[in-house]
């Protein structure tokens, strides 16, 4: 499979492999960094003195810390990582320019540093994963035109007439997310680092969530499918199971996602024909959803024993399984009747890490072990036994941790409805709620240090990688487009 044939008219330079190794190192970075203040801030749920009465460690400015640096630290750094690596070899091409990569590179990191500088600082914009400030929404707007230019750019130099399908979700991806970005962060300054929205009352709450909900759908959904549509066939050495189904996978899920939006709005001040327009397509993206992945899944006919053997294809293919656990999850949550137990309670937690862990950083971890032997001219990583290790560390933990939201939720919003059949009132006080959820903090605080520890792991596995690849590293000859390549 890696052999460099030089049929068709010989190698065409090489791949800009550089920029791939800079992000697939950068995620594992911000993977460990990210998730570590998870940890911190689900112990200071339980144990609350742990923010020492320091503004900058309270709860409230390092929640955003932690959503900004797993989304868009660690998950936008895997992306960057394998949509760069994709695109050159299914195109076929370098990389349009080596400079532009160079700049969406340190840009993107810059960007992170100055979000984990202000988050803590106390600035937000105070909407759930935009809460960074014009000055930084304006240089993320330009790294992601940046962006946009590297991989159409790429596209449009391609030397096989055939896109293939992950750059369709890739491509996507950059397009709503671009799209997105713009439209909710309209602001109007009134400092250097403080804004007014231009909108304001129920359409501002709308727009918020058709973004928040279609950062979800774009960003850790259809762009992690084209790293599915990429690793899985790869890893499992088989053609995807169904090419035409990913075709309408594609079509139909960016189609139905951006209309569901209004599932986070329930019961508000939404009216009320918006919201059940949420409802009934948040039950449609069940279809998709669960076609998509068991068009992953099923790319395994065949070849089921390597899953025994193979631990990188057991994190994609039980990311999936999550993937379609939490796509199940989320159609229910957008029953208005279940919504009304559902929401303000950790069950929603219990959803978003069923999603963000088991989804997004599995599916992740998996590619980046498939990609960096790759990068680095090296056969496997340097300990396949401790991928396995991971992959145990990160399903326990997982599990550990959305079980345990779960039945904290559900039994909060069963605790927070419940009346007294005589009188009507309320069974029992807030507090009595808080008491009865400690038990379950310290459970997912315990499951969350379980699947930092992996990350450890697998940052001791890619230095050990690099440092037995040390002088190998050569860049890789563009391998020529010949048929049998046109869908690699
Ligand atoms: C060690 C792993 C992790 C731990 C311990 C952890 C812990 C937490 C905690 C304690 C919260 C706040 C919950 C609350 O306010 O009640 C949270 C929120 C959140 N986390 Fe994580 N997290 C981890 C990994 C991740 C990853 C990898 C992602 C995404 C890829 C992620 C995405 C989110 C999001 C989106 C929220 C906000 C949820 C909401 O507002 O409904 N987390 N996390
Ligand atoms: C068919 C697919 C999905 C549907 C219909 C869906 C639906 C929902 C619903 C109804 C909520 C609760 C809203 C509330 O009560 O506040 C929610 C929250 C959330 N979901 Fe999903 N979900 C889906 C898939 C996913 C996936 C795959 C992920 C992660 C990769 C995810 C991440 C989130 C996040 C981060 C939130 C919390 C938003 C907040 O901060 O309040 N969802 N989703
Ligand atoms: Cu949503």
């Amino acid at each position: 499979m890696r052999s460099f044939r030089r049929s068709g008219g010989g190698p065409v330079g090489n791949y800009n492999d550089k920029v791939v190794r800079q992000f697939a190192v950068m995620t594992v970075v911000w993977g460990v960094v990210g998730m570590l203040v998870g940890v911190l801030i689900a112990a200071q749920l339980y144990f609350p003195a742990l923010n020492f009465n320091v503004p900058w460690l309270t709860f409230g400015r390092l929640r955003p810390l932690h959503t900004n640096a797993v989304i868009f630290a660690f998950g936008g750094c895997a992306l960057f990582a394998t949509s760069l690596y994709t695109v050159q070899r299914t195109c076929h091409v370098r990389l349009l320019s080596d400079k532009l990569a160079a700049f969406v590179f340190w840009g993107w990191q810059l960007i992170i540093v100055a979000a984990a500088i202000s988050l803590p600082l106390g600035y937000t914009q105070g909407k759930e994963y935009a809460e960074l400030e014009w000055p930084i929404d304006i240089a993320i707007a330009i790294v992601w035109v940046a962006y946009a230019v590297l991989f159409f750019g790429t596209i449009a130099k391609r030397k096989v007439k055939h896109i293939y399908v992950a750059n369709w979700f890739y491509g996507a991806y950059i397009i709503t997310i671009a799209l997105l970005h713009i439209v909710n962060n309209l602001s109007i300054p009134s400092g250097w680092m403080t804004s007014y929205s231009i909108y304001s009352g129920s359409v501002d709450a709308m727009v918020q969530w058709w973004y928040g909900h279609n950062a979800v759908g774009f960003f850790l959904t259809t762009a992690f499918l084209g790293m599915m549509y990429y690793f899985v066939p790869k890893q499992a050495g088989r053609p995807i199971y169904s090419y035409r189904l990913s075709i309408v996978h594609f079509w139909a899920l960016i189609a139905i996602y951006m209309w569901a939006g209004p599932h986070h709005l329930m019961y508000t001040a939404l009216p009320d024909w918006a919201q059940s327009l949420g409802m009934v397509f948040s039950l449609i993206l069940l279809a998709p959803s669960w076609g998509g992945a068991i068009n992953g899944i099923l790319t395994l006919s065949g070849v089921w024993h390597k899953l025994r053997t193979d631990p990188i294809l057991k994190f994609l293919i039980v990311s999936l399984s999550f993937y379609m656990m939490s796509t199940f999850e989320g159609p229910m949550m957008s029953i208005k009747t279940v919504n009304s137990l559902s929401h303000y309670t950790d069950w929603t937690i219990g959803h978003v890490h069923s999603g963000a862990l088991g989804w997004v950083a599995m599916i992740s971890i998996g590619s980046i072990y498939a990609m960096l032997p790759r990068l680095l001219n090296q056969q496997q990583m340097y300990s396949v036994k401790l991928i396995d290790t991971h992959f145990w560390l990160h399903t326990i933990g997982v599990v550990v941790y959305i079980a345990s939201m779960w039945i904290a939720g559900v039994m909060q919003g069963l605790m927070w409805r419940a009346t007294d059949p005589d009188n009507g009132t309320l069974v029992y006080s807030f507090v009595e709620s808080l008491n009865a959820t400690k038990p379950y903090y310290l459970f997912r605080l315990g499951g969350g240090l379980i699947v930092l520890s992996g990350m450890f792991v697998m940052a001791w596995n890619v230095f050990k990688t690099f440092q037995q690849a040390r002088g190998a590293i050569v860049a890789q000859p563009v391998l020529p487009a010949d048929a049998a390549d046109a869908r690699a």
